[in-house]
């Protein structure tokens, strides 16, 4: 008999470690604060990043979400440097891990990922085979290749999507659940108007009924994955799966910890 063990899934996004408007600017003390939290939780978990100001700039600048297009002028160098840099980002997460004697591996996605899927499979044995050696995978929103227009952005959150529907699809017996998925980002949840066009902090929601709720717009950043619109159409996928999703303020002290060791914090949780 097989004793299923919970994981989380967090998602560093690049709204909270990075200025999103300010190329390849670090927000050095709140990483450091967000692995701190991760080692004292102490819990089987998957660290997913986003590319935040070190890959959405490049990536708008070279046009990558769209796909090959030779009116660009040296756009496969810019769809590189839009790898490097989210890849440089992954690298800095990484040091810090090791700095704090955490074992943690990095997943190059766009060697893993073919047109948003997984080619045969091998990732889940890849992060099941980390998890028991009690290593903490690491993947990042990436630049994608494929059959259509060549190449485009995979985010981080379609990435968390992906893991989640392989984990429950996967017809081994189940070692590990994921228990739900926290996004960790620059708000402390999601904002909807009230009806005096007041913002307010919605504390829970089911998914289907995300479509029907008047968000407050909090303005525009740099973004070519969708901003909060991208994240909450893979929030409803995931939940669809019956895996529930947290919104945190990943700038909040002890917010993650506190969401890891389910404690109540202002959040948004969808389910
Ligand atoms: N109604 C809203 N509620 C919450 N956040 C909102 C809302 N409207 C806009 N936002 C903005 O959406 C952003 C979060 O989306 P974004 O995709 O940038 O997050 P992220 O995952 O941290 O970034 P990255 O994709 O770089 O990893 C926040 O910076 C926030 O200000
Ligand atoms: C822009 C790139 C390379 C990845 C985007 O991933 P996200 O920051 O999770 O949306």
């Amino acid at each position: 008999m097989t004793n299923t063990q919970d994981i989380t899934i967090i998602k560093i996004g690049g709204s909270v470690i990075t200025d999103k408007n300010i190329p390849f600017s670090l927000k050095e003390d709140v990483l450091d604060d967000l692995i701190d939290q991760i080692q004292k939780a102490d819990q089987k978990c998957i660290i997913v990043h986003g590319a935040g100001s070190f890959a959405h700039p490049l990536a708008k600048e070279y046009h990558i979400v769209s796909g090959r297009n030779n009116e660009i002028e040296d756009q496969i160098i810019g769809l590189i440097k839009t790898h490097n840099g989210v890849a440089k980002l992954n690298s800095i997460i990484l040091n810090k891990f090791l700095e704090k004697k955490i074992p943690a591996m990095p997943i190059q996605p766009s060697a893993v990922f073919y047109q948003k899927r997984f080619p045969s499979g091998n990732l889940i044995t890849v992060l099941i085979k980390l998890l028991d050696l009690k290593i903490t995978p690491i993947l990042y929103g990436d630049i994608i290749f494929g059959q259509e227009n060549d190449f485009s952005i995979i985010s981080g959150d379609k990435i968390i999507e992906e893991i989640c529907k392989q984990f429950v699809d996967s017809k081994k017996p189940p070692k590990y659940r994921i228990r739900k998925v926290v996004f960790c980002f620059d708000e402390d949840g999601l904002y909807i108007e009230d009806a005096d066009k007041k913002k307010k902090l919605l504390s829970n929601i089911e998914h289907t009924k995300i479509d029907s709720i008047k968000f407050f717009n909090l303005g525009l950043k740099i973004d070519v994955t969708g901003g909060i619109l991208g994240k909450l159409e893979e929030t409803k996928k995931i939940c669809k799966l019956k895996i529930p999703v947290q919104l945190i303020n990943g700038k909040q002290k002890n917010f993650l910890l506190k969401a890891l060791q389910q404690q109540k914090i202002p959040s948004t949780t969808i389910y």
